[in-house]
């Protein structure tokens, strides 16, 4: 009647479940660890990502102030041109002088500008007129044209128009440059041309030498169409014929950067990519670009071209500048890691506690299973809480199929309903404890056990009854073995008191069937000859059946008892219906509901076989190795038994018996001739007895020797016993003197068996060694039962008077008459 508190878990065996439990820790920490680092890294990637894109973001921001500002200047740089387009727009003829004035405060404010040009239309047909106007300023050269390819000077012979530099300020060491025709260059040309088709100022990126700039910079020159004073027409066609010419502005794009950038951390790139010319037209700082810089290009369109604006920006600059925090990856890096570090260490202590306890709790679990008890806990409803690996084993069951089972309810233990109630009423405080308790349990198997339980009750803290605890031991084979001894005392008991021997077996296969529930059992005895089983005992096989094999001869295959005392071994014989040793029997133990049968020999203390022990049952079964081992201590007990009822048997014989003739002695004859007697005085039924004597039979010991007459007298036993049925009794009263009794014979019946009798002995002839044949004669008195014997001993005087008559009359007789003893 076991029980636990509720907190207790069930139990292991701790030597199978230490190692494992201690890699599954590991194993935890380091899941713990791995997760926490890689959540760590993540989260680290995740902020860089989220960084990367704020700084990239932040890059575009600026990279977009930074072109709008480039923008701004170059529309202020075209404004300023415009301003100079419509001085000329608004001026019959512009002067020379006129021309400087307003340029110079132009290129006093604008640092980027360095020339500003005026490039008149000169048509073919007036360019003599236009060189000498030219000279007439002071100039001695002549309109020449560029060659791009070559770069070198040659004299224009065919152009139907030019647009040479007429004006340019500043003119210091710009005297070379008056007279030269801008649109002999190609991208001039191509500016010019653009510029009328689309009415808008546009830039050339051709290279220009810039004699004011001693480093020969890259320019960029800005070209905006003069028509007069006229107002500019929309058809193109009407443009071209209404060109003045152009005023042109030499700007160094370098300038315009450098207004802007003025940190090392950042870089500016401008390049000229209309129709994929990709001319660099400005750099700033853009030889400190490291890789790690980040980087944003516009392409923009503006003075019709395309331009690409590259922004590049050191990630310290960034930080400076966009107030990003570039670190904030590694915060939350080391943060995460720190973090997970100090999970491990809580969880690295948490898990030594944790060990600490369990090995606190697996030296008890090693402790309650190595001890060879059960140990079963249960809860207040009866649940099963712990079993210990004895029980377990016992039951047969594995820990997780019976744990949390209901103990009463689940065919655990018979009788379980009364225990169950019992339980309850412990449980609910309305009976105390038993502590010492028997019960039988049903193992997985269906085997039934008897065990012996010690009980405790559980409580918790504050006192409530949380179940109970028991230590069981299996007593079923004690307590078998108690039952056995008593059966066995009672049956030695018995053959003390003179039971019969198949008495006392049968006691002692009754005791061995109330232990063992659907067995019957039998006990067969070999007979003499040793070739034939008999039944002993089988109380509970059925009549019919024990009739059906008794006195079946033994031999091979005969069932399994007589291949068992065939062989003088064990024969199991699980399922009758299948096993060849039953071929011949198996229809009649089925017709009488016998499955299996397992024999064992009973074997005599010299090895002989004196029967057999079997054990049957209805259903085909197994025996066990305790059951092999009682069918071998009950086989032994009954062969002890068989031995003691034959020894004695022997010695009753021998004390009874004439060890020449083997008739019975005088004392056994008289015992036989007084139950004989008595049964005729009782029921009046006839009763003679004949006295039979040897005549003369001195003689033949005397003549031939006292083995002839041994011979003799062997010779009358065997030939008398031939005469005699069944039911008469022939004794050997001492010396030649024999008697036997005749139940059921009156004195004429009895006459004729004397005489017959004294005729055959008389006919017998005796071969002796010298081949002489020896005859002999007999003297029979005969007396019959008469109301007068009061005794046998009466009956037996007067039969040995006539016996005493027939000597005296001459011998060789049968004499019914009592002759007077005269001694
Ligand atoms: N061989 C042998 N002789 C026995 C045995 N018992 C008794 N005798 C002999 O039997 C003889 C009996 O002789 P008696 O009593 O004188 O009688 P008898 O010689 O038979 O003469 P009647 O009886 O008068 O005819 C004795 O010689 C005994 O020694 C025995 O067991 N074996």
């Amino acid at each position: 009647m076991p029980q636990t508190p509720i907190n207790a878990r069930p139990l292991q065996t701790s030597s199978v479940t230490a190692s494992p439990k201690k890699g599954r820790k590991r194993l935890y920490l380091g899941i713990t660890a791995v997760v926490g680092f890689s959540i760590s890294l993540l989260a680290y990637w995740y902020t860089e990502l989220l960084v990367g894109r704020e700084q990239r973001a932040v890059t575009e921001t600026m990279a977009y102030e930074r072109q709008a500002l480039l923008l701004s200047s170059i529309n202020a740089t075209t404004e300023v041109l415009d301003a100079v387009g419509a001085l000329i727009d608004s001026s019959e003829k512009v002067e020379r002088e006129e021309f400087k004035v307003f340029t110079y405060t132009v290129l006093q404010r604008h640092p980027e500008f360095w020339a500003i040009h005026w490039m008149p239309k000169v048509m073919h047909a007036e360019r003599p007129n236009f060189e000498r106007f030219l000279q007439s300023q002071g100039f001695s050269g002549h309109i020449t044209e560029l060659s791009s390819a070559k770069n070198t000077a040659i004299p224009s012979q065919n152009n139907a128009l030019y647009y040479p530099v007429f004006y340019t300020e500043p003119m210091e060491k710009n005297h070379s440059i008056v007279g030269f025709d801008a649109s002999s260059r190609s991208l001039n040309q191509k500016a010019m041309q653009a510029t009328l088709e689309e009415g808008i100022p546009f830039a050339s990126t051709a290279p220009f030498k810039l004699i004011q700039d001693s480093e020969g910079s890259a320019s960029v020159v800005f070209f905006r169409p003069v028509f007069g004073p006229e107002h500019i027409s929309q058809d193109t066609q009407q443009r071209k014929l209404r060109i003045q010419g152009f005023v042109g502005a030499l700007v160094k794009p370098q300038v315009l950067l450098e207004q802007f950038a003025h940190s090392s951390g950042v870089a500016l790139s401008v390049v000229d990519v209309t129709e994929n010319t990709h001319r660099a037209v400005a750099k700033r700082n853009w030889e400190s670009v490291e890789p790690d810089w980040l980087h944003h290009q516009i392409d923009f369109m503006t003075v019709g071209r395309k331009w690409r604006f590259e922004f590049a920006i050191s990630p310290e600059e960034l930080v400076n500048q966009g107030n990003i925090q570039s670190n904030r990856a590694n915060i939350v890096l080391f943060t995460g890691l720190l973090v997970t570090l100090l999970i491990l260490w809580i969880m690295r202590d948490l898990v030594k506690t944790h060990q600490r306890v369990e090995r606190e709790r697996d030296k008890a679990q090693t402790y309650l299973d190595t001890v060879e008890t059960i140990i079963i806990a249960l809860d207040v409803n009866g649940h099963i809480n712990l079993i210990n690996r004895k029980g377990c084993e016992l039951l047969g069951y594995d820990e997780h199929e019976i744990l949390h089972k209901q103990w009463f309810s689940e065919g655990f233990v018979e009788q379980a309903r009364v225990l169950r109630g019992q339980y309850k009423d412990l449980m609910q405080g309305q009976t105390s404890l038993v502590r010492y308790t028997e019960s039988v349990i049903r193992l997985k198997n269906g085997q039934l056990r008897l065990i012996a339980w010690h009980n405790a009750l559980q409580y918790d803290v504050e006192g409530n009854i949380l179940g109970t605890l028991s230590a069981g031991e299996d007593v079923t084979r004690q307590h078998a073995l108690l039952l056995l001894e008593r059966s066995r005392s009672q049956a030695m008991q018995a053959a003390l008191n003179g039971y019969e021997l198949n008495e006392v077996l049968t006691l002692i296969i009754k005791g061995i069937e109330a232990q063992d529930k659907g067995a019957m059992c039998s006990v067969l005895l070999l007979d003499g000859s040793g070739q034939h089983l008999h039944l002993a005992a089988a109380p509970s096989l059925p009549e019919a059946y024990n009739k059906a094999i008794d006195g079946v001869a033994i031999g091979e295959a005969v069932g399994s008892c007589g291949t068992a005392a065939y062989r003088k071994a064990r024969v199991i014989v699980e399922d009758i219906q299948q096993h060849p040793y039953w071929a011949n029997y198996k229809d009649l133990a089925i017709s009488y509901g016998l499955a299996s049968c397992w024999s064992e020999p009973i074997l005599g203390k010299n090895g002989r076989v004196l029967g057999t022990f079997a054990i049957y049952h209805a259903k085909p079964s197994h025996p066990s190795a305790h059951d092999l081992e009682l069918i071998e201590s009950h086989a032994g007990f009954v062969s002890m038994l068989i031995e003691q009822y034959q020894a004695e048997a022997r010695l009753l014989y021998i004390a009874n018996t004439d060890e020449l003739t083997n008739l019975p002695n005088r004392r056994q004859f008289m015992e036989r001739l007084g139950v004989e007697f008595s049964r005729s005085n009782r029921y009046g039924t006839p009763l003679s007895l004949l006295m039979i004597d040897i005549d003369h039979f001195k003689k033949v010991n005397d003549q031939y020797g006292h083995a002839v007459g041994d011979d003799v007298l062997r010779l009358l036993a065997k030939t008398c016993l031939g005469l005699l049925r069944d039911t008469d009794i022939a004794g050997r009263l001492g010396g030649e003197e024999f008697a036997v009794v005749l139940p059921q014979t009156d004195q004429a019946q009895a006459l004729q068996v004397a005489e017959r009798m004294l005729q055959t002995l008389a006919a017998l002839e005796l071969e002796l060694a010298d081949q002489k044949i020896l005859k002999f004669t007999v003297s029979i008195g005969v007396a019959t039962f008469t109301e007068q014997d009061n005794s046998a001993d009466a009956l037996l005087s007067r039969a040995d008077h006539c016996l005493y008559y027939a000597k005296q009359n001459g011998r060789n007789q049968v004499s019914i008459i009592e002759a007077e003893l005269t001694g």
